[in-house]
């Protein structure tokens, strides 16, 4: 295994919608080509902190504050200068369910390429046929590119939204419960997909099948609310060691049940 290098380094992170916090004190290293998995009861803020790893979370209320970083390559994304659209181009994000345009299949993939600028013709069609190919979708649809992309399977959209997000470039795939309501033949191509992207991309992963965390990811962080309602980070470690020997009785409990 090569070196572990931060993609990500969340430093003393906390996280307020409006004035609720929501997260509390939050440090962990997100590791380069490297599957970050974050579980944790329910509304204990895994969506959020994903979320803030790109900023989407101030998309979603009036006003939020935070106190802490978030460093991506070194440099603190929640700094004033930042150029978000830069940012969320280069984290980009997978949500539980797959929220493609009504457009066609390759129209989907290419709007956001269109939107980072103009290209050939030639050019687009190389980038949306390499995204889908890495999406382990062509075969399935390259006789339907100029469909529309809501006929395509609960799974096969899922995997669109996942070619859309690769066609940008981006260094770091978040996806949040990627295997929501799909159903096992699905979730499975979802999970093979994403063990073909693990050496290329860094992936950070909610999700709250234990099973599927313990396949998928390299390193696992278990997220709980505190006697204060804020979620902290209980433990951080290889998805391994964390399953098999939890430091924190918080963590033993919630994982050993869901593993029988
Ligand atoms: N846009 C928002 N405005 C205000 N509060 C929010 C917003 N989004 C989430 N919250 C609150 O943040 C807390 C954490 O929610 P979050 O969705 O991050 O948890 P989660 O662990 O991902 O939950 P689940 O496992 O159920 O998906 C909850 O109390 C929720 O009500």
């Amino acid at each position: 295994m090569s070196k572990l290098v931060p993609a990500i380094r969340v430093s003393n992170f906390s996280f307020y919608y409006d004035t609720k916090k929501i997260l509390e004190d939050i440090s962990l290293d997100i590791y380069q080509d490297r599957v970050t998995a974050i579980i944790g009861p329910t509304n204990c803020g895994k969506s959020t902190f994903l979320k803030s790893l790109n900023r989407m979370n101030e998309l979603e209320a009036e006003e939020v504050r935070i106190q802490g970083k978030v460093e991506f390559f070194g440099q603190n994304i929640y700094e004033r200068r930042v150029n978000l659209n830069r940012v969320r181009r280069q984290i980009s994000m997978v949500l539980p369910k797959p929220n493609l345009f009504p457009m066609s299949v390759y129209d989907n993939v290419a709007y956001g390429v269109k939107l980072v600028g103009w290209r050939p013709k030639a050019e687009l069609d190389e980038i949306i046929e390499s995204a889908i190919k890495s999406a382990n979708l062509w075969d399935e649809v390259k006789n339907k590119l100029h469909k529309s992309a809501l006929d395509l399977s609960g799974g096969q959209q899922q995997r669109l939204c996942i070619a859309r997000a690769l066609a940008v470039k981006p260094k770091v795939l978040l996806m949040d419960e990627p295997c929501f309501g799909l159903d096992p033949i699905a979730s499975t191509k979802v999970e093979e997909l994403i063990q073909s992207l693990r050496s290329y991309y860094t992936i950070v992963i909610v999700s709250h099948n234990m099973r599927q965390v313990t396949r998928i990811s390299d390193f696992t962080a278990f997220f709980c609310l505190n006697e204060n309602q804020t979620s902290k980070l209980v433990e951080f470690g290889s998805t391994y060691k964390l399953f098999s020997n939890p430091s924190d009785y918080r963590t033993r409990d919630y994982v050993l049940p869901r593993m029988n």
